[in-house]
């Protein structure tokens, strides 16, 4: 049984929970297990929106008592999503798609407690321009970086200095969890010490 201050991370990001803990945190993780919405052509605001909404709910349903936050990440440009690539080639084709170029990156927040009713949802949005990057610079990349569980097919935390040429706004929105906003809504729910 979850005691009713328990907060879980619905996630099985390494990067989300070492972005939690961070923010010193005390939280469990439960893995939710959905199918996340992923048409290149949605709009990747509600795409990430209802993702995050998935996986929290679904968390929250095991987990009644427990307050629960779920995540989602998307990079979006010229019109469409790219997520996470499906194999080494598929990430080659993101990042020629990205190179040279400023897209967005979105992620989506939702805080849920089945017992309370408690329902927040937010989302966070940040500019990222990437280098020019010829065959070569790509090969170096990514004979670095595993791209596979990464929106995108890249991670700015791992060698983004390869690959990325700024960005504006929250850095750790790109890496899977805006601090920022989390604080806000943990602190307003006396989560945060
Ligand atoms: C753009 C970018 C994405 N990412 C990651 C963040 C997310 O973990 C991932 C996008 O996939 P998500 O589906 O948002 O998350 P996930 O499958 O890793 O974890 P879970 O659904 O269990 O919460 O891409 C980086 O780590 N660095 C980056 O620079």
């Amino acid at each position: 049984m979850s005691t009713p201050r328990t907060l879980i991370l619905a996630s099985a990001s390494p990067r989300r929970k070492q972005l939690l803990a961070q923010l010193g945190a005390t939280f469990l993780i439960e893995v939710a297990r959905v199918t996340e919405h992923e048409d290149p052509a949605t709009d990747p605001r509600e795409m990430v929106a209802h993702n995050a909404a998935l996986k929290a709910d679904w968390v929250a349903a095991v987990h009644p008592e427990a307050v629960v936050l779920g995540a989602d990440t998307t990079v979006f440009i010229d019109g469409t999503v790219l997520n996470k690539p499906m194999d080494i080639g598929d990430a080659r084709k993101m990042l020629q798609r990205l190179s040279g170029k400023t897209h967005t990156v979105f992620t989506g927040l939702a805080v849920r407690c089945a017992a309370t009713g408690l329902r927040l949802d937010e989302g966070v949005a940040t500019e990222v321009t990437f280098r020019p990057l010829d065959e070569a610079a790509i090969d170096a990349y990514l004979g670095k970086v595993d791209p596979r569980d990464k929106a995108g097919g890249y991670a700015i935390q791992e060698h983004g200095e390869m690959i990325v040429a700024g960005y504006t706004g929250s850095y750790t929105n790109i890496v899977g969890l805006p601090v920022e906003a989390t604080k806000q809504i943990l602190t307003k729910l006396g989560l945060l010490g």
